[in-house]
């Protein structure tokens, strides 16, 4: 991987995500070419662009600074940088760098989206980042000509080049689509979307909220793990030994399932994140070379920050089937409260949590405990906690932004050690594209219903009958006749 060979083979393409955060003077070549100068040339741009917004001298078309930003992705172009954001977010730097603005996320196609992220906010003062690798995906497009529309009918089709940006591999789309080419940011097909938060599509972002040094430090915490997973050996090496644990945990041990628990608020969004990583990296039926897989490969990811989790579903974690856990917690918050008068601050309560989770899974309570504890015969068995369930604990120093690129980085490795070690391809997902070419013919379908009255052709027997019963009613309303009549 870190010699760039193009081991995405189905692609054809270099993994070469490490190199979006090597320092200046590395050399990471792909097809014979360094390619870390181009990299340093986007960053050094973003910071150039970031300092001036931030500085206010970037005006919108009434000449007033914008401080809000609308980011506009999906999946990879959405998941990492909304992850990071959400963790800067109260970290005490980062937030007085982000005093007096927003930085919101327009991803689901579903119209709701599109008018939460713009409640309140004002077109005058708000910059959107079109963030698309390819510039085709259809949710993005559609939410970009939408928002486009809400600058254009507020402002004038002048303003597109002072409120509109994007960030793509795809500059000539980009550019068809309006946006000044001067104001587009690029990245790299050897860059998988599910990885490129380090690229301009998280760096952009996130250096408007919080200014580029910042998100400098964060890219500084990916490349020192990048460099500990590179020249570690596999006995010290972080993210090859989770990697070992959770292939152990599922092809071993037979658990196909992996929860993500971070006992620290500011990581609400890590597990969002990571069921995109691991699962369209390492959910494939065959191997790296096309052969069926024997075994089944991949995790089902799924998490949420401690302690509301036990409050929620770790009933079944304790004694229903066994789900492999990562805890993951801080030594010193972001935020500490201490009451006067309470036992312990409010963090020590939460790590309280943190370090009694993993010992009741891996011990569990006997039912000779619990008759020494009298408790009542027919209650033994519900009271019983089996124990020997498997988890693991990261406690992280503090979360700034240097471990939270630590930690996205740790993830990365783990997930691509994982699909090493199957031998499949963790860097390709042709696994979502038959539901996009499907959409795409019910697309055709709505529009020749809806525009000529066409009926519902083609579908399974399932499928026809929901068709047809969503035509019945206009999509404003009213009937499908009248719709008809008014081509709506
Ligand atoms: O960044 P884009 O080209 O718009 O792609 C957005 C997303 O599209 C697809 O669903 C892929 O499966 C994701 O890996 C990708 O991140």
């Amino acid at each position: 991987m870190f010699k760039g060979e193009k081991i995405n083979t189905t692609e054809n393409r270099s993994v070469l995500h490490v190199a979006l955060r090597a320092p200046r003077d590395a050399v990471i070549n792909s097809d014979g070419v360094n390619v870390v100068p181009e990299v340093w040339a986007v960053k050094d741009k973003i910071k150039q662009f970031s300092e001036t917004f931030r500085s206010g001298s970037w005006v919108g078309a009434t000449g007033k600074p914008l401080t809000n930003v609308v980011s506009v992705g999906i999946g990879g172009s959405f998941l990492g940088p909304l992850f990071v954001h959400t963790a800067l977010q109260t970290d005490p730097e980062a937030a007085e760098a982000a005093k007096g603005r927003q930085l919101r996320f327009l991803a689901n196609v579903d119209p709701v989206d599109v008018a939460r992220s713009i409640k309140d906010l004002d077109p005058a003062t708000t910059l959107v980042v079109v963030v698309s690798k390819t510039f085709t995906t259809a949710e993005t497009m559609l939410n970009a000509r939408t928002i486009k529309e809400w600058i254009v009918s507020s402002l004038g089709p002048q303003a597109v080049s002072k409120h509109m940006i994007a960030v793509s591999t795809n500059l000539k789309l980009v550019k068809e689509f309006g946006i000044d080419p001067n104001n587009a940011f690029a990245f790299w097909d050897w860059v998988g979307g599910r990885y490129s938060v380090c690229s301009a599509v998280g760096v952009l972002p996130l250096s408007l909220q919080y200014g580029f040094p910042i998100v400098q430090k964060f890219l500084e915490g990916a490349s020192s793990i990048d460099n500990h997973v590179h020249t570690s050996s596999f006995e010290k090496n972080i993210p090859v030994l989770l990697g070992l644990l959770s292939v152990w945990n599922v092809s071993f041990l037979g658990y196909p399932a992996r929860a993500i628990l971070p006992y620290c608020q500011a990581l609400e969004k890590l597990a969002p994140h990571i069921q995109q990583l691991s699962m369209e990296s390492n959910g494939k039926g065959v191997s790296i070379d096309g052969v069926r897989l024997p075994f089944e490969a991949g995790e089902i990811d799924f998490g949420e920050p401690g302690t509301n989790g036990q409050h929620s579903f770790y009933q079944l974690i304790h004694q229903g089937r066994v789900i492999p856990c990562d805890f993951i917690g801080v030594i010193k918050s972001q935020q500490p409260v201490y009451l006067k008068g309470e036992t312990v601050s409010n963090h020590d309560e939460l790590m309280s949590n943190f370090f009694a989770q993993p010992d009741a899974l891996a011990y569990g309570k006997t039912p000779e405990q619990l008759h020494s504890e009298k408790v009542p015969e027919n209650l033994i068995p519900h009271k019983t906690f089996q124990g020997n369930r498997p988890s693991l604990s990261f406690l992280l120093s503090s979360l700034s932004a240097y471990e939270i690129g630590q930690l996205l980085s740790i993830y990365e490795h783990r997930i691509a050690v994982q699909g090493f070690i199957w031998g499949i391809n963790s860097f390709d997902q042709w696994g979502v594209e038959l539901g996009k070419s499907l959409a795409s013919t019910v697309r055709k379908q709505l529009h020749a219903s809806r525009m000529e009255g066409k009926p519902v052709e083609g579908f399974n027997p399932s499928s026809a009958s929901l068709l047809t019963r969503f035509l019945a009613v206009g999509p404003f309303g009213c009937s499908a006749m009248l719709c008809h009549l008014l081509r709506i």
